[in-house]
This record gives C-alpha cells, structure tokens and sequence, in this order.
C-alpha cells in the first residue's frame, strides 16, 4: 500500500496556523480564505436538484444543499417475531414508504425521502446511496456528517458500524489512488452520557468542557486526537472508542447504546502545485450514532436507565427542534445551546456541512408511533439548508505575502492619522452599537417585567377597590355569598363538582386570588353577622318576656307550666350571655388576622352551644303547648275539670286583655310591648274589681262588650249563671289567645333556630376562606422571595399534587408516569419547578381534551376521538402490561393484595381485576400512595437516584406544532401532536 501520510502530522499541523481551526466544521472568515470548489471525489449520485453552486462575492462558492435523508427498516427482531407481532409498513419503491392501512377508504399519507432501504436492503447499499458521497467529501475539504437517527433497537448502530467501515475502507482507497496529494488523517472521539462529553480515547480525562470560539464556534477542550497511521490503526482506534462506549440492556435492546457516540476523523491533504504554492485542504467527517429515543413505558427502565432516558429524550428533542426550526426556514433564534449534541453538531445543522441523515426504523405494528415521529422528524430534516465550503489553505508563502500586505496597509494608516483614526472610531462605534444593542435589548427585557408587574398591580388595585366599594355598602360579593344559604349558592348546590374544582387551573387559582377579598375584610363581615346574631337574641328575649308577662299577668298554667316557664327564661338570659360573649370576643382585638381567626373558631362553638340553647328552648316551648294543646280534646278537658289542675286556669286572670291583644308574632313584640308597658296600670294583679273599669276603659271591641255586661250583672243568680256561661266563654277566647301566642313563639324560635344554624353554616365558610386566603397569601409572597418557608411550601406542594392527581387522571395519563413522578417528587423545595411544569403540560392537555371535545365534529373529524380514545387505549394497554407483572409477586404477597384491594377470591382475570383498580381514586391520597408503591413494585421502580425526576421537566412538546418530535411519551404521543 502506497503511503501518502505525512510522517509528522504535527509540523504539518503548525504550517496552517492561523488559518484554520482545529474544528474545521467552522468556516474561516471568506475574506481571508481561498475557496474552490472541490470535485466530488466519488463518481456522486447525489441529487443535482439539491445541490446549487453558489458565488460569493469574494468570489470563492459555497454549496447550499438540503440534507440528505435516507430511511432504513430493519426485519422484524426476533422478540418482535415471537410475539407475533405485525409488519405495519410499506415500502412502495425506493423514496415512498406508507403505513398499511387496513382502513380502505382512508388511504394513509405516503413518505417521501431520498432513499428509503426495505428490509431485505444490505448495509452496504445504505451507505453507496445514502452516505457514501457525502463521507467523501471530507477529501476535498467539505466537512461532512453523516449520522442515524431513530428509536431504540431501530438499527443504528448495527448501521453506523456498517457505514463508517465502508467509509474507511474508501478514504484508504481514495488515499492510495491519489499519489499527488499527501493526507493525514487524525481521529477523536466523544460521548455524550447524560449531558457530559467524554472523551472516548481516553476515557481517564474525565469530563470534557466546551469552549465557544468566535472563530471556530465550540470547541471540546482537550479532546485527545490521535493520527491514524493507516487504515488498520484507524479500525482498531475506532474499536476502543466503541468498547469505551456506554451500554446498558434494556427490554427493547440488549445492547442499547446509552450516549449519542461522535467519532471525528479530520482529513487533511497537501496539493503541491507548483514550487511556492501548495494547496491543502482539512475538513472534517463526523460519524454520529445517536442513542435512541426511548418510551419508559415500552423501554420499562428504571434507575440509572431512566435517567439515560431521560437525558437522551431531552437531546433528541432539542435536535428535533432545531431541525425543525431550521426545516421552517426560521432565521431567528435555533437552540443550538440548549444541548451538548446541538453544539457539537450546530456546523453540521445547517451550517458549512454536507450531512446525511439515515433515520433507521422497526417495522413492527407495536412500534407505529414510534416510527412516526421518527418519520416526521425526518420530514423537517429533508428541508434543513446547508451551506458547505470548501476549506482550502494556501501555503506558507502565500499567507507571508498576504500578511506583508497587510503590514502594508497598517503602515500607511499609521502615517496618516487621520485614517487611522477613522478606523480607531469605527471600530469604538461598532462596540457601542453592540453595547446599545444589548442594552435595548436589555430594556426590553425590563419593560416586559415591568409591565408584567404593572399588570399585577392592576388586577390587585381593582379587586382592592372591588372590596372597598363593597365593604363600604354592604357585605362583598364574596360574603353576599356567603350570606345567601346553601340552597341558593352555586357552592352548594352542587354545580361546582369536586373534580370541576380541582381541575381549575393554576391560572384560575392566581386570578381568584387576586379577585378574592381581604381577610380583614371578611372577618369585618364576620363581625356584622355576629352583631345580627345577637340583635335576634335580643329580640328572643323581648319576645319571651312578653309571653312571661302574660303567663304571670294572668297566672296561667299550674306548677309545672310555671316551672317550664322560668326554664325558658333563665334557657333565654343563656342565650344572650352567649351571645354578649362572641361580642366581647369579635371586639377583642382586631389587629391580628391570625387571632381574629382562632376568636372566630371560639365563636364557632359559641354559636354551637347557642344552636343547643335554642333546642332546649323550643324543647320547653312544645312541652307549654302540648299541655296547652290536651285542653282541646273534651276528655282532657273534663279530666282537667275534675282535678281542678288545669295548666291555664283563668280564675285569677283579670287582664285578659293584654292576651287578647298580645302580638300574635313574637317578631312584632317590641311594639306591642311599647303598647302594652304605655297602657299597663302598675299592680295589675291586686287590683280585683279595679280591673272591669279598665277593662271597659282600655278595650273598647265587641268582644269586650260582652265582659262589661258580665261586670254590670254582678251579684244577681242571673248574673252568677250567665257570669258563669260568659266566663266560659271567656276562657274559652282567652285560652285561644294564649295558645296562639305560644304557638307563633314556638314558630319564631324555630325561625330563630335556622337563623343560628345558617349563622353558623355562613361563618364556617368565612372562616374557611380566611385561612384559605391566608394560605394563598402567604404563597404568593414565597414565590416573590427566594427564602420560603417550608410550612408554606409545604402547603403548595400537597395542593398542587392533588391538583396534578385529578389531572392525571382526567387525562388518562399512563400509570408508569404518575407512579415515578409520585415516587420522585416528595415536596423537596427544588420539586417546585418540576410541579410547575407537569401542571402546566396537565392543565394545557385538559383544556386541549376539553376543546377536542367541544369542537364541532366537522371541524375535527374524528379527532376528538382518537385522542381520547388513543390515551384511554394506551392506559388499557398498561393495565393489562402491569396485569402480566403481577405474576413476579409470590403467590402469598398477590392474595393478600386481592385480599386487601377486594378482588373475588374467584374468578377470571384477577390479575387484570386488581390492577384497575389501581390509581382509579384521585381523591384518596391512601389509595393514590399505595397504588404508586404497588406499581413501582410490579416495573421494579426504585427511587434511588435524586436526578431521575430530571426527565419530568424536559420533554414538552409544543401543543402548536403537530409535527414535534413526541419526547413526552406519556401525553403528546397519545395526542400524535
Ligand atoms: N438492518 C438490520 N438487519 C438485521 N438486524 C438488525 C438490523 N438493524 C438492527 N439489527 C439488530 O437489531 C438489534 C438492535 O440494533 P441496534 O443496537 O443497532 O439498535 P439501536 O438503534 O442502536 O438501539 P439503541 O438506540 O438502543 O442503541 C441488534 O441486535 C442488531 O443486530
């Protein structure tokens, strides 16, 4: 074998200082670089159509070229083979594969790449026509990148071996049938394990940092490099890199590749063309093998595998969004930095790379949506523009000559100072417009806070100046609320179902905040409600002193009515003590909140032990009228005749009058009682005959008459007999009177009643949101410091995981995702992100559904449809996943949980039975915890490494772009966003 290598490739390397970077991806300024346009040096069949020559204006060319895209299937594995599962694609011809499509008269939506390889397809024709041309045009100094792309177990590795190999073998080729150029070919390699480079040569380096170069772009700092002396060294080289590589089993691939693996190998060659000129090229050729983009749900990875997971998942998705990005031809900002994988590749993303791309792909039907999004990240890719140059380098002489030049030239600036300064302040403008540039960029950074700020301020000054009106006239909208009973309140009658309530979302919470009023106020309108209370208490007391009066006035009732009267009375005076009581309590002290609440607590008793009083008052009250009520019957009446015990004997009564006209409604009793108190002689019961002059005196109605006429015969047999008939009569009318009074006291005290219970009813539910809103205050004063309390944080973080519960579940979303975000996050303060992010995904996916679900079928087709159906097919599927792992328990651990989660000791299916009915309760946190525990159990999930719950904030997919790359697994897959 011919060899063209140059024995000291590191004098060579010096001969181009200067003019090239290490990193040849990067681009030398045009200004001071030579540039032609190299020939393919292998007879290409690349797309023409791709591939336009551009000039510069410096006249060197630049090619701009889409990517290349190549789709390769592999066979079905034998894992697949034995679980029968289904062959579900189609490849129509050499560019179009299409899903088969069992559905005839929807046809699926064919694929279109540069190439797409069948199954049966070898390595070697995957790398002649989708890779080939690109690999070499690393000789002619287009750096190059070809890499696979796809799910795990998809084939890339078993590709990218097969394509460097071939890649390799035709440099050497190239290299031997080339005599009049000298190459050197150095090789590095890296790789990224859980977002750290390292360097695969040398693995005891530790982990590598990147530096941004402004010339070379990043740049892996001591990145070993080694010079491969022929093709062998080059083969052996790449050998170690791969057995330094990162590799785990999981259940989809017994040798996954853990890390995105890039071996660089940099070509340089020497052109000698005449005796002071030699022309030389240096490019780089990067073979990347990307690791696989991996459901947990499939993958079952637990512990360090779920966190590789989660690291890959993240990368991929900040390549597929640059891709995408790149693909829409935006020229704004493309995330390159967002992962080591972008920044390493940014040259070959459309930049001054010629790049392939083989997507590799599993056929099977149980991998379909995998294979999708593989699929329409390669849709993006095929329209990402590239624009490579060739890196050519001009001799020694040469550069001497151009540097003598520019001495020249900063010679004759010198001499003229006047130039020099113009240069001097041209270069002292072009920093300050940066610097203005930054700072308005600055400023408008500060102005979106500060009206962010305002905007807050805003809401709080009009819910401020909402409460204030309110406050000022009457009871808040929140109290008036609170007032209306229960049955008249959305609250309570139920329109407001609990999952309505939680499913709120954090938005929601925040802007009822805002809208929520003051606690001081509402304790305020606690107070009112406490004065009203002890208004109807007065009232009840004025009412009962009436009826007092009247039973004593006209000495009804016999021994135990009395005793049941003066019950009432001291029940009554109770009754106001209490009430004073919570008066003293409310006027206490009205500085602190905290206080006030623990007084309204008390009260909250209080209003108890009133609610008891008024119970035994109206026990008293019934007990008055169902012995008034027995002096109805004719029995009870003769009986009562008989033992001269009546309860209301009206021998002594001589004011009957003040019965008569005593209020029927104890509501109206303070102006009756005016009345009667203005009317009333003193000593109304000795005054005996007195009375009958009164009487006529103060009662002048018809009925009355009648007692005038009793009074005039007074002393005659007649008049004893007929005194006797109309005493009856009397009685008779009298006793009605009384019996009404009691009647309509009873009625009040029962109005009395309820008014306490609602009393009590209202002030709970103040009281509630006062600690709600202090709760709520206190929160959003920890999100405005960065010293929480933990107490509080406390608080958010069980609020907000409840919240997270009802949307997991209102979402279908899978139980895997909910049992290791359940298990990972346990209220550590640095969770707060982590909660913030799943409930934003959660509340955006909810509200997503819920449109799904409101939108006219017309509009959707059957979309709403298949997403929901899609996410509670994929939870099914789960279920019946876990169902299969209940087996791993022993025979005694599954009874006893069939035991306690009530599965029939017989029956069908009881694996099946039992696992639905885990996580179905989101509002029982023990079922919730237990059912966590039971299925990290059955996926052999163990929290033992505290950056796993990393993979809960990374993969969000944009609800805008159906064509994301579906990173989270659990939702947007569901989705087919
Ligand atoms: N085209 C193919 N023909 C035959 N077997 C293949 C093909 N592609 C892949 N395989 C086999 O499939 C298995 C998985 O392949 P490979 O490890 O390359 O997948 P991968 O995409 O790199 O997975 P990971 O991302 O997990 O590393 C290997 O055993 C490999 O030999």
């Amino acid at each position: 074998m011919r060899t063209h290598i140059t024995a000291d490739p590191s004098s060579l390397s010096l001969k181009f200082r200067a003019m090239v970077g290490s990193s040849p991806a990067v681009a030398t300024p045009s200004s001071k670089m030579h540039r032609n346009l190299a020939a393919t040096p292998s007879g290409s069949r690349l797309r023409d159509e791709n591939r336009n020559i551009v000039a510069t204006p410096g006249g060197s060319k630049i090619r701009e070229e889409k990517i290349r895209v190549t789709v390769r299937m592999r066979p079905l594995n034998r894992k697949e083979q034995a679980m029968y599962d289904l062959v579900a694609w189609d490849c129509l011809d050499e560019q179009t594969i299409v899903f088969k499509n069992p559905n005839q008269e929807r046809p699926a939506i064919p694929y279109t790449f540069d190439r797409v390889f069948a199954p049966a397809c070898s390595t070697q024709k995957v790398y002649d026509e989708g890779a080939k041309d690109v690999a070499l045009s690393a000789l002619s100094g287009i750096n190059a990148t070809i890499f696979a792309y796809g799910q795990t177990s998809s084939g890339k590795t078993f590709t990218m071996r097969g394509i460097t190999e071939n890649a390799i073998r035709d440099i050497y080729d190239y290299i031997n049938n080339t005599p009049d150029r000298d190459f050197v070919l150095r090789i590095s390699a890296l790789e990224i394990y859980n977002e750290t480079v390292i360097d695969l040569l040398n693995r005891d380096s530790g982990p590598l940092r990147l530096l941004d170069d402004p010339e070379k772009g990043t740049i892996v700092e001591k990145l070993n490099e080694e010079v491969a002396k022929d093709g062998q060294h080059l083969r052996h080289l790449i050998s170690v890199c791969e057995a330094h590589r990162q590799v785990g089993e999981t259940t989809l691939n017994d040798k996954s590749s853990r890390s995105h693996q890039i071996i660089r190998l940099t070509v340089e060659s020497f052109l000698r063309e005449s005796a002071d000129r030699v022309k030389s090229y240096i490019a780089s050729l990067n073979f990347v093998d990307l690791a696989g983009s991996e459901r947990v749900s499939q993958t079952k990875t637990c512990g360090t595998r779920l966190k590789e997971g989660s690291h890959i998942n993240r990368s991929l998705l900040t390549l597929a969004s640059v891709i995408r990005k790149l693909s829409c031809g935006i020229h704004g900002h493309i995330p390159y930095r967002d992962s080591k994988l972008t920044r390493i590749l940014q040259s070959s993303l459309g930049g001054n790379a010629r790049t392939a791309i083989i997507c590799t792909v599993s056929p099977s039907l149980s991998h379909v949506e995998q294979t999708r999004n593989t699929l329409s990240f390669a849709t993006s890719a095929k329209e990402v523009v590239n624009t490579a140059r060739v890196n050519m380098i001009v001799s020694e002489k040469t550069q001497v000559r151009e540097l003598q030049k520019e001495v020249a030239r900063l010679e004759g600036e010198l001499k003229n100072p006047e130039l020099s300064a113009h240069a001097c302040l041209r270069s002292l403008l072009a920093e300050k417009e940066l610097k203005i540039q930054q700072l308005e960029k600055d400023m408008e950074d500060l102005r979106r806070q500060r009206d962010i700020a305002q905007s807050q301020l805003d809401l709080e000054t009009r819910a401020n100046k909402v409460q204030k009106g309110t406050s000022d006239c009457g009871p808040s909208s929140q109290v008036v609320r609170c007032l209306s009973f229960a049955e008249e309140t959305e609250l309570a009658s139920g329109n407001h179902t609990p999952e309505r309530r939680v499913t709120v979302s954090r938005q929601a919470m925040l802007k009822n905040l805002l809208a929520c009023p003051d606690p001081s106020i509402l304790v305020d309108e606690i107070q009112k409600l406490e004065h009203r209370q002890l208004q109807l208490c007065e009232d009840a007391n004025r009412a009962l002193e009436v009826l007092h009066k009247d039973f004593t006035t006209h000495n009804l009732g016999n021994q135990e009515t009395a005793e049941t009267m003066s019950k009432v009375l001291s029940e009554i005076k109770d009754l106001v003590a209490a009430s004073s009581t919570a008066e003293e309590i409310v006027k206490a002290d009205k500085t602190n909140l905290m206080e006030k609440i623990t007084q309204l607590k008390n009260q909250g008793n209080t209003i108890s032990s009133l609610e008891r009083k008024l119970e035994n008052v109206q026990k008293s009250i019934d007990k008055l009228v169902s012995a008034f009520g027995t002096e109805e019957t004719p029995d009870s009446k003769t009986q009562h005749r008989k033992k001269k015990n009546l309860p209301f004997s009206l021998n002594n009564s001589p004011s009957m009058q003040h019965i008569i006209r005593a209020p029927c409604s104890p509501l109206s009793s303070r102006k009756a009682m005016e009345r009667e108190i203005e009317n009333r002689v003193p000593n109304i019961l000795s005054s005996g005959g007195d009375t009958s002059a009164r009487f006529h005196k103060d009662t002048p109605r018809k009925d009355d008459e009648s007692c005038g006429s009793i009074v005039s015969r007074e002393g005659s047999p007649a008049s004893r007999q007929s005194k006797s008939v109309n005493v009856k009569k009397i009685q008779k009318m009298f006793k009605n009177a009384a019996e009404e009074n009691i009647r309509s006291f009873r009625v009040y005290i029962t109005e009395l009643k309820e008014l306490v219970a609602k009393l009590h009813y209202q002030k709970q539910l103040l009281v509630c949101q006062v600690l709600e809103l202090e709760a709520n205050k206190s929160v959003t004063e920890e999100m405005d410091t960065t010293d929480q309390s933990p107490l509080s944080w406390h608080m958010q973080f069980t609020q907000q995981r409840n919240q997270i519960i009802m949307l997991w579940h209102l979402c279908h979303i899978s139980l895997v995702h909910r049992t290791q975000f359940y298990l990972l996050l346990r209220g550590d303060p640095s969770d707060q992100v982590y909660m913030e992010v799943e409930l934003r995904r959660l509340t955006w996916l909810e509200q997503h559904l819920a449109e799904l679900g409101n939108a006219s079928p017309a509009l959707l087709g059957d979309e709403p449809a298949d997403s929901v159906s899609a996410s509670i097919k994929a939870l099914k599927q789960e279920r019946e996943y876990l169902a299969k792992r209940v087996s791993r328990l022993t025979t005694e651990e599954r009874e006893l949980l069939y035991e306690r989660w009530e599965v029939p000791p017989v029956g069908k299916q009881r694996r099946l039975q039992f696992v639905n009915k885990l996580w179905t309760d989101p509002y029982n946190m023990k079922h919730i915890k237990e059912s966590a525990e039971i299925v990290a159990k059955l996926i052999d999930f163990c929290v033992s490494n505290e950056n796993s719950k990393d993979m809960f904030a990374l993969n969000f997919s944009s609800p805008y772009n159906r064509k994301t790359w579906a990173g989270w697994n659990f939702i947007s897959n569901l989705l087919k966003l």
